[in-house]
């Protein structure tokens, strides 16, 4: 593995171990090809109406509820070429966080995300404390030339007092926010310009357990 991944990958378990969070440009370890690859095929199930929209809650208590999430979100398989190459991307992540902090991460999963005008998600957790089913959350973003005014940021709070704003990330295109899915609340401000996104969420339940 060649140098500037491995200094990536030691900044992101600094990060996830010292703040429990942290972003960073993931452009140069990407690469624009792949960036532009996947943003192309996203503007596409967007235009095409394959998004979904998302809901809230687990299992039997899931509900589209319009008050806390507006994204409309669809599941990546890893099977066209893009998403291949980038699954081999996580794939390192996966592997690098494992050998770094112990997480026993053994898989993940990962969905594109848009945010029309207006569109946000209220503050939250992306996994209930104790379960171990989504560990670390990561969130690449695919918007070229965002700008303050496009609003649309995500706010990271202080994991112990939830009030608190600790970060504020734009989500330009390239950039990647990290965090501990069952320690950070968070929230997706209301975006004025449609807000392209990818999540992916590492576990350490190897059976799909609900969150
Ligand atoms: O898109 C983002 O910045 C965060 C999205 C999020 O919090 C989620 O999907 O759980
Ligand atoms: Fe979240």
């Amino acid at each position: 593995m060649d140098e500037a991944r491995e200094s990536c990958l030691n900044q992101l378990a600094d990060g996830l171990s010292e703040h429990g969070w942290m972003t960073f440009d993931a452009s140069s370890f990407l690469g624009p090809r792949l960036l532009q690859a996947l943003a192309a095929e996203m503007m596409l199930l967007e235009s095409t109406d394959a998004m979904k929209k998302a809901g809230v809650g687990r299992g039997s208590d899931h509900v589209q509820d319009r008050s806390i999430r507006r994204d409309r979100i669809a599941w990546l398989q890893g099977i066209t070429s893009p998403q291949a190459a980038l699954f081999e991307n996580f794939e390192r992540i996966r592997e690098g966080l494992n050998q770094r902090l112990f997480l026993g991460l053994k898989r993940f999963e990962c969905h594109y995300a848009t945010y029309r005008p207006g569109d946000f998600y209220r503050k939250h957790l992306d996994s209930f404390r104790g379960r171990a089913s989504r560990v670390v959350s990561l969130v690449l973003y695919l918007n070229e030339d965002w700008q303050p005014k496009d609003g649309g940021e995500l706010r990271i709070f202080n994991r112990d007092s939830d009030h608190e704003m600790c970060g504020l990330v734009l989500p330009e295109a390239g950039r990647m926010a990290v965090f501990l899915s069952e320690e950070i609340p968070h929230e997706v401000l209301p975006a004025n310009r449609t807000r392209f996104s990818l999540a992916c969420w590492f576990r350490q339940d190897e059976v799909p357990l609900p969150l």
